[in-house]
């Protein structure tokens, strides 16, 4: 009886690019739990849809109204059958008409109202107590594509990965390190550089993509040398983004090139071998299975190859992957999906067949921090989440605290 809902509140919030979001309080008997959706740029056509027309305000009331309805009395605990629920109070396959994000928030909040009303934390109450790995932060560097300004390089994220850090403390202070660095090395590059950043925290310098490659590669040398633990390279092409489909060429245009997928294959593979990557996300357009399947077997070996656009954290999607070999890696993007327990299906799926799965954010944030929770809780050993800025530290500092609650915490394995 402890965990029977018996209230739904959906609120209009702001997220990080100042847009609006959905915000939801849900009440039970003993608990509360308060969830917020976050939203991309760089969006997957395959994901559900965030809000339908008319945005945030065509659904509040109604969908509140409604959801009430649906909700109350209903056992929290029971999130598969809430979920199902709000799949059939919006009737469409790909949530268009109350919103995948308003249902996220819903299935989240309901998740984190079923933990406290059992005092639990969510990451305890969905991992249970024998959990006790941490995630390596993915940290945001610099932007450009889609999350950035013109003049910015194409690549949309140049991230790092502390792989020798001991624990969460160390590794989000070895990736902060690394973008003051940046800084100090971009500004040997682009003189008229104003420390401006993008949607993720990143610095956005006016360079091309070579030599944002070199300083990203020496900021980590450099930082890593000096903290004495590893720090790797990293990016998320985002592809999709650059893809012509007209043309059949991926069009870099701060470098004035044009890649064929065969030239792509040979460029990204090249960048893996020289940088030492240690994760390259989104390297081939999100219809290109087959480009992911071939770079995966070139350098799948030392390389989490990842699909974001790719699989859209959607299970069906993923065992296509999955069968053709496309991926080692996936991101996880709850709002992706529009619901906890699609999320956490499709988590197993990729644990089960050893992709490795890391639990991210978006470009347009909040300050909720679930993300960290589910991390932890779902047993993601990668969470990509910026490294710096107040949307991105409300889940870094949640992971200092989970460290410190854990008995016997220690930084997950790959
Ligand atoms: O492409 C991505 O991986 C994300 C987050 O970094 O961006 P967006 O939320 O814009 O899809
Ligand atoms: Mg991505």
């Amino acid at each position: 009886m402890d965990s029977i809902i018996e209230d739904v509140q959906i609120r209009k919030i702001l997220d990080s690019r100042g847009n609006p979001t959905v915000e939801v309080d849900v009440i039970t008997w003993n608990g509360f739990g308060r969830a917020a959706a976050p939203s991309g740029a760089s969006t997957g056509s395959r994901e559900v849809v965030s809000f339908p027309e008319g945005g945030v305000d065509a659904i509040l009331s109604e969908a509140e109204d409604i959801i009430y309805s649906e909700l109350i009395g209903m056992d929290a605990e029971d999130i598969v059958t809430i979920d199902e629920i709000l799949r059939e109070v919006d009737g469409t396959e790909n949530l268009s008409a109350i919103g995948g994000n308003t249902t996220v928030a819903v299935s989240m909040a309901v998740a984190k109202a079923a933990a406290s009303s059992y005092n639990l934390p969510l990451y305890k109450y969905l991992g249970g107590n024998f959990v006790n790995e941490l995630p390596f932060p993915l940290g945001n560097m610099m932007n450009g594509g889609a999350h950035a300004g013109i003049n910015a390089p194409d690549i949309q994220e140049f991230l790092v990965v502390p792989v020798g850090a001991n624990n969460v403390v160390e590794a989000v202070f070895a990736n902060s390190s690394v973008h003051k660095r940046l800084k100090e090395l971009i500004q040997t590059k682009d003189s008229n550089f104003t420390g401006g950043k993008g949607d993720e925290g990143g610095w956005v310098p006016n360079i091309t993509n070579d030599a944002a490659l070199e300083i990203q590669a020496q900021a980590c040398e450099e930082v890593g040398d000096e903290l004495g633990i590893e720090i790797r390279p990293s990016l998320d092409m985002a592809s999709s983004e650059l893809w012509d489909a007209d043309e059949g060429k991926y069009v870099y245009a701060q470098d004035g090139i044009k890649r064929d997928t065969g030239d792509q294959i040979e460029f990204v593979k090249d960048i893996i071998e020289t940088y030492n990557m240690f994760y390259v996300e989104d390297p081939f357009d999100e219809s290109d299975f087959d480009g992911f399947a071939q770079l995966t077997a070139k350098v799948g070996d030392k390389c989490l190859i990842c699909g974001d656009d790719l699989f859209v954290t959607n299970k069906e999607i993923l065992a296509k992957g999955i069968e053709m070999n496309a991926a080692n890696a996936i991101i996880i993007k709850p709002n992706q999906i529009g619901s906890l327990s699609e999320t956490y299906a499709t988590v197993k799926l990729a644990k089960e067949n050893n992709v490795v799965p890391v639990v991210s954010h978006r470009s347009g944030e909040t300050t909720d921090a679930t993300i960290a929770h589910l991390a932890v809780g779902l047993g993601s050993p990668m969470i990509k989440t910026g490294a710096i800025g107040g949307e991105r530290i409300a889940k870094l500092n949640e992971l200092i605290r989970i460290e410190e609650e854990l008995p016997n915490a220690h930084m997950a394995s790959f």
